[in-house]
C-alpha cells in the first residue's frame, strides 16, 4: 500500500526473470514513489542488477508486470517506448562509458539518440550537465582512461542526466570510490534529488549511502523482495540476513572490528 499522496512511479508485480534454466527473480513485487530514493540491497549475485536491468527493459522477463509512469514498457510500440525511455537515465556499474569517446561526447550520446540539437547547443548542455555533477570544462576532451574512478562515475551520472530524466537508476554508484569520494557522491545524489525532484532507484552495498540518502530500502533475498522500509525498520528487523547486514560487525551499530 502506498501512503496517500505518494504517486507511484515504478510498479513491479510478481516479476519472474532468469537465464536458461536459472531463475534469478521469482515473484518480485516493489513500488517506487515519486521523489524518493529507494536503495536496493541483497547478497552478491542475488539479482539486484538483473532487477534494475529488467525494469529498464534491457533484460526480458518471463512473467509479471512492470509499469513506469503507469505504462508497461514491454507493451508499448517502438515510438511510445522511446518516449518513455527518455524519462529515465541509467548509471551502470563501473560507469560503462564509451572508451573511445570523450567525456563530452559520452554525455552527448543520449542527446544525439533522442534530440535534434545543434552542435553548439549540445556542447552547452553537456558542459552544463558536467558542471551539475561537479566537473569543470577541463574534463570535456578527456577519454575515460584519462579519468579517475570518481570522475568516471560523475561523467556517467552526467550522461544519465542528459535528457533531464524524472527517474535515475544507479547501479552501485559509490563502488570503488574512497570514503570521501563516496560521501561526496552521496551528497550529490541527495542534492540532485532535492533540486530536480528526481526519483532514484539505487542498487548499492554501501551502508553509508543507505544511511545517508535512502528514504526506503528494499531487501532482495530468496529471489524476491522480502521487505521494504526505512532504515529504522531495517535496524529493528529480526530477519537473520537483514540483521547481519545492517547490524553486523561492519555496520555502524555493530561492534568495532579490532585489528590486532
Ligand atoms: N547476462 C547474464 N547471463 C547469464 N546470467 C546472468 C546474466 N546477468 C546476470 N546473471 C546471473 O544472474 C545472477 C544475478 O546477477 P546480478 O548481477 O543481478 O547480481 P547482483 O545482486 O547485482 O550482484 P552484485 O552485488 O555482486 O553486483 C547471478 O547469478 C549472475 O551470474
Amino acid at each position: 500500500m502506498l501512503a496517500p499522496g505518494n504517486e507511484l512511479v515504478i510498479g513491479v508485480r510478481d516479476l519472474v526473470s532468469g537465464f536458461g534454466d536459472t531463475t534469478v527473480l521469482d515473484g518480485v513485487s516493489l513500488d517506487v514513489t515519486r521523489g524518493e530514493i529507494l536503495g536496493c540491497v541483497g547478497a552478491s549475485g542475488i539479482g539486484k542488477s538483473v532487477l534494475l536491468r529488467t525494469i529498464v527493459g534491457l533484460l526480458p522477463r518471463r512473467s509479471g508486470r512492470i509499469t513506469v509512469f503507469g505504462e508497461d514498457p514491454a507493451r508499448l510500440g517502438a515510438r511510445a517506448r522511446r518516449a518513455l525511455e527518455r524519462r529515465w537515465g541509467v548509471l551502470f556499474q563501473q560507469g560503462a562509458l564509451f572508451s573511445s569517446l570523450t567525456a563530452l561526447q559520452n554525455v552527448q550520446f543520449p542527446m544525439r539518440e533522442h534530440l535534434s540539437l545543434s552542435r553548439r547547443l549540445m556542447d552547452e548542455v553537456a558542459v552544463a550537465k558536467l558542471e551539475m555533477v561537479g566537473l569543470d570544462a577541463s574534463v570535456c576532451d578527456k577519454i575515460p582512461s584519462e579519468l579517475s574512478g570518481g570522475m568516471i562515475k560523475r561523467v556517467a551520472l552526467a550522461r544519465a542526466l542528459a535528457l533531464d530524466p524524472e527517474i535515475v537508476f544507479l547501479d552501485e554508484p559509490t563502488a570503488g570510490l574512497d570514503p570521501i569520494g563516496a560521501a561526496e557522491f552521496d551528497t550529490l545524489i541527495k542534492t540532485l534529488q532535492q533540486t530536480l525532484g528526481l526519483t532514484v532507484f539505487m542498487v548499492t552495498h554501501d551502508l553509508d549511502s543507505l544511511h545517508a540518502v535512502c528514504d526506503r530500502i528494499a531487501v532482495l533475498a530468496d529471489r524476491r523482495v522480502i521487505t521494504v522500509g526505512p532504515m529504522s525498520a531495517m535496524l529493528a528487523s529480526d530477519h537473520p540476513w537483514i540483521r547481519s547486514y545492517f547490524r553486523g560487525v561492519r555496520s555502524r551499530v555493530g561492534e568495532p572490528v579490532r585489528v590486532a
